[in-house]
């Protein structure tokens, strides 16, 4: 068998220079591309410029079993973009800086790079430029993106008011019973959450319609929607209510509960990666999303320290702030 060509035998500009051509999706944004110190770009004056960054490693958010290089690259966009759709704007542009060792076969780099050129084209968003430099061990990955929203109107944590619902986007747990289902080998039998845990796919344009409808609050599900849900209540200091039932759960994530013996709702709270919307808003605007997929899980019940509780199987308790952490003892 022949050894496959790596990093170290191609170097580290030909690397760079085989990856990266004809990336660009939105030519009339971009003044300056790939190829120089820095990238220029074009700003609209009617528009707030939204900048947001996320990093994947090696053993902590994939390994060679659990995804593919395609997955990896695509994944990355996926993180990055929801953090902007979670702001309700648009993705335009981003960068991306690689880190590996230089035993890497040149082949997992440019799959990586089919999977960010798959998600550059479909939230049509220029690559701009990067870094590449080597890894003592394993790889890392990490984007920053840029996007836009109109003046002033970009939602953040911080306005959930008293009196609103609070809704999700989709199915929630999906990906973290996905990748249980992968780790048991489970692929075959539950193809829709393995899809969901190795190429989530968030919406800006249903962030977008959602943010036009007038939500108060958003913030996108990355660590598990127990941990989201209480950022937005301690940003906007107020107490939530939630009601287990009403979460929507996917006939794949039940049934793998089931398998596995936790509780239904177990992933949804605590999994995290759905790259799924949470956001609070007046209950008279739900009418206006009435086609969007869109479940009301709860209600913003009053100003305080911000509380969760969870209303589950007839027992109301305290939600515990669990999620995804990078820090555990
Ligand atoms: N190393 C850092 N330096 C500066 N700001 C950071 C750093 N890490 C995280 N932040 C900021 O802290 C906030 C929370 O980060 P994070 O939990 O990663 O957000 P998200 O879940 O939206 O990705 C964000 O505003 C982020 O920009
Ligand atoms: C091998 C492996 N183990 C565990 C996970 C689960 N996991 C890793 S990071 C993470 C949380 C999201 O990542 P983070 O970098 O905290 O995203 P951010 O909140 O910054 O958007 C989860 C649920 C995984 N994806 N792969
Ligand atoms: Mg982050």
């Amino acid at each position: 068998m022949t050894k496959k060509q790596t990093i170290k035998d191609l170097g580290e500009f030909k690397s760079i220079e085989k990856i990266t051509r004809d990336f660009i999706y939105r030519p009339e944004l971009v003044k300056v591309g790939i190829g120089d110190d820095g990238a220029v770009v074009y700003t609209r004056p009617e528009m707030d410029e939204i900048i947001s960054t996320d990093t994947m490693v090696e053993g902590v958010h994939f390994t060679h079993q659990t995804m593919s290089a395609f997955d990896v690259g695509f994944k990355l966009c996926a993180s990055n973009v929801s953090d902007i759709a979670a702001m309700g704007g648009q993705p335009t542009g981003l960068v991306v800086s690689v880190t590996v060792p230089s035993d890497l076969p040149v082949e997992w780099l440019e799959n990586c790079y089919e999977g960010i050129r798959a998600a550059c084209k479909y939230y049509r968003m220029n690559l701009l430029g990067g870094d590449m430099t080597g890894s003592p061990h394993g790889i890392v990955l990490t984007g920053t993106v840029i996007g836009e929203v109109p003046l002033n109107t970009a939602v953040t944590r911080r306005q959930a008011q008293v009196g609103d619902v609070v809704c999700v986007t989709g199915t929630v747990g999906d990906a973290g019973a996905g990748l249980e289902a992968i780790y048991r080998k489970w692929e075959s039998l539950f193809p829709h959450i393995v899809q969901k845990h190795q190429r989530p796919l968030p919406s800006p344009n249903l962030a977008m319609k959602i943010r036009e409808c007038g939500a108060s609050s958003m913030n996108d599900i990355s660590d598990g929607l127990s941990s989201e849900l209480y950022e937005i209540a301690q940003a906007s200091q107020v107490n939530m209510s939630i009601v287990g039932e009403q979460i929507p759960l996917s006939q794949e994530t039940i049934k793998l509960s089931e398998k596995v013996g936790v509780s239904p709702i177990h992933y949804a709270l605590v999994g995290g990666e759905d790259y799924e919307l949470v956001f609070t808003i007046k209950e008279a605007k739900l009418s206006l999303l009435t086609q969007e997929p869109i479940h009301v899980i709860g209600r913003v019940e009053s100003a305080g320290e911000g509380v969760v509780s969870l209303t589950y199987q007839g027992e109301k308790k305290v939600l515990e702030a669990k999620g995804f952490c990078h820090f555990k003892s």
